[in-house]
């Protein structure tokens, strides 16, 4: 089984007509690899375009400008990361990229912000781009009425209601990510990559990547399989939230990237991770846990997980710097 491609048509609206069909086709994406591709999938490809013309143009800037907005300058994990800042996979080299954190805007007054929740906070934005801001917002707001619809179709193809999931929204981590990968070195080991080998962490990881590819996905069988893009599609895999919330019936496929494929062009991606309220229960659903047996899976708080997965693959706490999978 490769990547399945699902069509959206006619399951975009709550109660639409098609679904249960496309929920079926989730349940069995979820259960192989995954991973899918969505199409028609309601974000507009105009959206998405200007989008990555804004990434391109952001990366361009001089360092001075990135630089001024760093991460690091940030407490709630918002702005630039240069080369190397990040390593995805802890017996690999630093990560091949550059990249840029955005998010909700939260207010200094907000319950989360007070309480010091990671990435809840505001965000820093280039003082060299000033519509950087506004099309990221835009572009979060399509990303996140497409995440909770996908979260319903979830619902729906665990056999609970299509509502189930809602209230887990109520204060969302929404992550957006611009990356640049630059050229894959010729000669470079094999433990050099763009992104090594790593799960996202969230719920849902919603992907519009450019031309060029170079995002592997590991297979059930331990097969790599290039997420070779496809025209107007974007690329959707779960986080490990979603194993704890369906007793481990659904997966979190391990994936990386390498920048093998542009002819010596950087690369440009755009992941988006939606990650529910900070406070919301992730407890095994009640329709993946056989009568009589234990869950797999202590419950836990959205919040609980995320600084687990910090300490696991940082060895630091949740309000140090640590970059989001
Ligand atoms: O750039 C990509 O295609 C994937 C990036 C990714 O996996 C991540 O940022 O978590
Ligand atoms: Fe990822």
């Amino acid at each position: 089984m490769g990547i399945p491609l699902i069509d959206l048509t006619g399951a975009l609206q709550f109660g639409a007509a098609r679904s249960a069909a496309v929920a079926a086709e989730l349940r069995r994406a979820c259960m192989g690899p995954g991973f899918f591709y969505v199409r028609n999938h309601g974000v507009p490809q105009e959206l998405i375009a200007r989008q990555f013309a804004l990434v391109q143009q952001f990366f361009d800037l001089p360092l001075a400008g990135k630089e001024a907005i760093s991460l690091h300058k940030s407490p709630s994990m918002r702005g630039y990361e240069s080369l190397g800042g990040q390593t995805l996979d802890a017996g690999a080299r630093p990560d091949l990229k550059e990249s840029f954190y955005c998010g909700l805007d939260y207010a200094a007054d907000h319950p989360y912000v007070q309480r010091g929740y990671h990435s809840y906070g505001r965000n820093q934005w280039p003082a060299e781009l000033p519509e950087l801001g506004d099309q990221c917002r835009t572009y979060i707001a399509a990303m996140q009425q497409l995440a909770l619809r996908l979260m319903q179709l979830l619902a729906l193809s665990l056999h609970l209601p299509e509502d189930y999931f809602d209230h887990t929204h109520a204060s969302p981590m929404l992550t957006l990510r611009l990356l640049r990968y630059p050229p894959h070195p010729e000669g470079a080991d094999a433990l050099t990559f763009g992104a090594g080998e790593h799960t996202d962490w969230g719920a849902i990881t919603l992907l519009a990547q450019d031309r060029h590819g170079g995002l592997e996905v590991k297979l059930p069988s331990g097969e790599w399989a290039a997420a070779t893009p496809v025209e107007g599609a974007l690329v959707v895999n779960l986080g490990d939230m979603i194993p704890r919330w369906t007793n481990g019936l659904y997966r979190s496929n391990p994936h990386r990237v390498r920048n093998v494929h542009s002819g010596g062009a950087p690369r440009h991606s755009i992941p988006f991770f939606y990650t529910p309220d900070y406070e919301a229960q992730v407890v095994p659903v009640p329709t993946c846990v056989p009568a009589g047996e234990v869950p797999r899976y202590e419950p836990c708080t959205v919040g609980e997980h995320l600084q687990a997965m910090y300490r696991k693959t940082y060895g630091l706490s949740d309000s140090k710097q640590a970059a989001m999978a």
